[in-house]
């Protein structure tokens, strides 16, 4: 058995970034930035104003001075003239700042009579404007590659950038398998259960810029299988799920094999997870996940969305992995590296206590993926220990 270091640096080599391509930038968000997007122009263009008031020579501001004003500049609409000794124009937020002015004194802070503006007994030094360029400059740039979040879309607008660079999304072909197996909404049989790790991978890889295809549900037969694998020949991953283990009905590394996948590995010193397998088959990377619900979950967060972040050109990285302490002691672990079900309270850490790789009630409770090294020794409350957020 491998290790989970060395499993990931197995995936990693079985696949490639995928290219790029163009969308709107409506479309950009949650999309990978596969080139540096570089500004066209300035912002703001123009020295603007942070604040409704009056535009006036900074040097002239003293207590209860007096100004007249001349005009009016707008957001949009620019005041066409200068700012001379003892002027001023009214200016609201937004708006370029006449030449002249280098001062905008708050409209609370005056008194208006006529065209006339009087100062009060307390003045500030504060200018109110925002220099031109003060945001970005024409070619700065925003740095690929990197997920775009909603903010870097706002950014983009700004930089008058409506079509976007963006890293295709990789494709991913799911194969659920096994007799037991229905789809949500059917009607299982008494012996039967509902497919349910397909649906969760498939959420979990389109979160992490995947585009998912679930593929028909393969029987417990070569045939079966077969059939199904063919239809996934096109992607750029085939994830199978279930069947990996050593029943007699466990058939998807031998089909596959008989296929042409080329094995990279088989089982992991991993808790859950341990029956993982990799290898290449055509075109596409393939990952045989094992079938215990939870077990295909946490190898989809340890293996897959790392392997996804890799095709994206996001880097070849592990699950990031923060620290936190115990709230709830923990017992020594064994040989294999575990990843518990935990829960992130206001006093560290709790592992749930039942840790059985069926129950994706305690999954969907669970925050953090608390990670024990194999044979860790038993551990205090207080004990700094790593997590994987879920
Ligand atoms: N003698 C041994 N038996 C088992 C071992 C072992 O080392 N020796 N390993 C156990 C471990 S650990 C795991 S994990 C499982 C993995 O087995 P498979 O990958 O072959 O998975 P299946 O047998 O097909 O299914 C296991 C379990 O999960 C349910 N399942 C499968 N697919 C789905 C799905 N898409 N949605 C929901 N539930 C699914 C299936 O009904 C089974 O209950 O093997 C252990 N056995
Ligand atoms: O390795 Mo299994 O995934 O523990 O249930």
């Amino acid at each position: 058995m491998i290790s989970v270091a060395e499993a990931l640096e197995q995936l990693f080599a079985l696949v490639e970034e995928v290219d790029s391509e163009i969308v709107p930038l409506r479309n950009a968000a949650g999309r990978v930035l596969a080139k540096d997007a570089v500004a066209a122009r300035t912002q703001p263009p123009f020295a603007a104003s942070a604040m409704d008031g009056y535009a006036l020579r900074a040097t002239e501001v003293e207590p209860d001075a007096m100004f007249k004003v001349i005009g009016e500049a707008a957001a949009g609409h620019a005041f066409d003239g200068r700012i001379g000794p003892g002027q001023c124009t009214r200016i609201f937020t937004g708006a370029p700042v006449p030449e002249g002015a280098d001062q905008v004194v708050l409209q609370e802070d005056v008194t208006r009579r006529g065209d006339l503006i009087t100062l009060g007994h307390k003045v500030e030094a504060k200018s109110n404007i925002r220099p031109a360029g003060g945001d970005f400059k024409t070619g700065d740039a925003l740095k690929a590659p990197r997920v775009l979040s909603p903010s870097d879309i706002a950014l983009l607008a700004s930089m008058n950038i409506a079509e976007v660079p963006v890293a295709r999304a990789p494709t991913v072909a799911i194969v659920a398998t096994g007799d037991e197996l229905v789809a949500p909404g059917e009607d299982p049989g008494p012996d039967q259960i509902i497919a349910s790790n397909s649906y969760g991978l498939a959420a979990l890889l389109e979160k992490h810029g995947a585009t998912c295809r679930l593929l028909p549900i393969a029987r417990d037969t070569e045939e079966s299988l077969t059939a199904v694998l063919e239809l996934a020949a096109s992607a750029d991953l085939i994830i199978t799920i279930g069947g990996a283990s050593v029943g007699d009905h466990d058939l998807v590394a031998p089909v596959a094999e008989k296929m042409g996948m080329e094995r990279a590995f088989y089982k992991v010193a991993m808790r859950p997870g341990k029956p993982l397998m990799a290898g290449r088959l055509g075109a596409a990377a393939m990952v045989g996940l094992p079938g215990n619900p939870v077990s295909a979950m946490v190898c989809g967060t340890i293996f897959v969305v790392p392997l996804l972040r890799a095709m994206l050109g996001l880097g070849r990285a592990a699950a990031p992995r923060r620290r936190m302490q115990l709230a709830q002691a923990l017992s020594p672990n064994g040989p294999r590296e575990h990843y518990m079900r935990a829960c992130i309270t206001a006093e560290g850490l709790i592992a749930f206590d039942r840790q059985d790789s069926s129950l994706l009630s305690i999954l969907s409770s669970a925050d953090a993926l608390l990670v024990r090294p194999p044979h860790a020794p038993a551990q205090p409350i207080g004990a700094l220990v790593e997590y994987i957020d879920l």
